[in-house]
């Protein structure tokens, strides 16, 4: 009996040879990457090692130098800003991106920027367009109280779950946060992230976080991308990761030491 070869799926996310430069200094070497649909990964190491640069390569709001993104197996330089990206890939960044001066149901509704054209996304600032989304996330985030509130006067973690709406009205395929619990205390960072890895596994969306935190790459996610000098240090399951791995990625320099020694007498 002849069977079928196994149906290979497209990978969510792809880099093929990335290299980033910045000030002739090699941000990313050239770095490859695949991550499958569903996947829950983080991405660590230490300070400057290029997490940043790297989820904004993918998230297309960076260029590379050389190599290609593809993303659902179609080249990022092909998708089309609006619709088609914004269905792709959601970026949480470190900032959030919230514009303060608007309420909450605004800033939450600026997900759907990206499926309304200019006249409905200018209206939905005087008229709230698809209302009953921005609630309906809102109560998942746990703060439907806060519709209509100016955003600027919310806490830092109620902002942090405003950015979390907005992500789940946009409804992407793959979502990229950039350090999303940085300016949380342990008890906030803990809810946020729990709720960001919960919502993209029940709606079967792929989810690449970068962290400073281990404990929470570990415990959270499935795989663990380490990143050093714009290099992958190593890529494995969260549960290969050993703490001799860890060690080693954020091993002080030994030139650093070398910087560091006294002055001879
Ligand atoms: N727009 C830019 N212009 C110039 N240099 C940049 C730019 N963005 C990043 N870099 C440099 O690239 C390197 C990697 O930065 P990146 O922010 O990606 O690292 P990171 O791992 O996210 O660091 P951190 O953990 O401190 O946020 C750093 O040396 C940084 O100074």
């Amino acid at each position: 009996m002849i069977t079928a070869p196994a149906k290979q799926s497209v990978p969510m996310l792809k880099m093929d040879n990335i290299s980033k430069y910045y000030g002739g200094e090699e941000t990313l070497a050239p770095l490859s990457l695949s991550i499958n649909k569903g996947e829950t990964v983080a991405v660590i190491g230490p300070s400057g090692a290029g997490k940043t640069t790297l989820l904004n390569i993918l998230g297309t709001i960076v260029q590379p130098d050389r190599g290609q993104v593809l993303i659902n197996g179609m080249s990022s330089k092909n998708l089309k800003p609006g619709r088609q990206l914004s269905r792709m890939v959601g970026v949480m960044h470190q900032q959030l991106d919230l514009i303060g001066q608007l309420s909450v149901i605004n800033n939450v509704l600026a997900g759907r920027l990206g499926e309304w054209g200019l006249l409905r996304s200018l209206l939905s600032l005087i008229i709230p367009q698809e209302k009953a989304l921005a609630v309906k996330a809102l109560e998942r985030v746990g703060i439907p109280e806060k519709l209509y509130q100016k955003t600027s006067r919310l806490s830092g973690g109620e902002q942090q779950r405003v950015a979390m709406a907005r992500i789940l009205v946009q409804q992407p395929q793959a979502i990229l946060a950039d350090e999303p619990i940085s300016s949380l205390d342990p008890t906030r960072a803990v809810d946020i992230l729990s709720m960001l890895v919960n919502f993209s596994r029940e709606n079967g969306q792929t989810l690449v976080v970068s962290l400073h935190s281990v404990e929470y790459a570990l415990q959270y996610f499935n795989r663990i991308i380490a990143l050093r000098h714009g290099k992958i240090f190593f890529d494995r399951p969260a549960n290969q990761v050993t703490r001799e791995d860890m060690d080693q990625l954020f091993q002080i320099e030994e030139e650093a030491n070398e910087r560091c020694k006294p002055w001879p007498a």
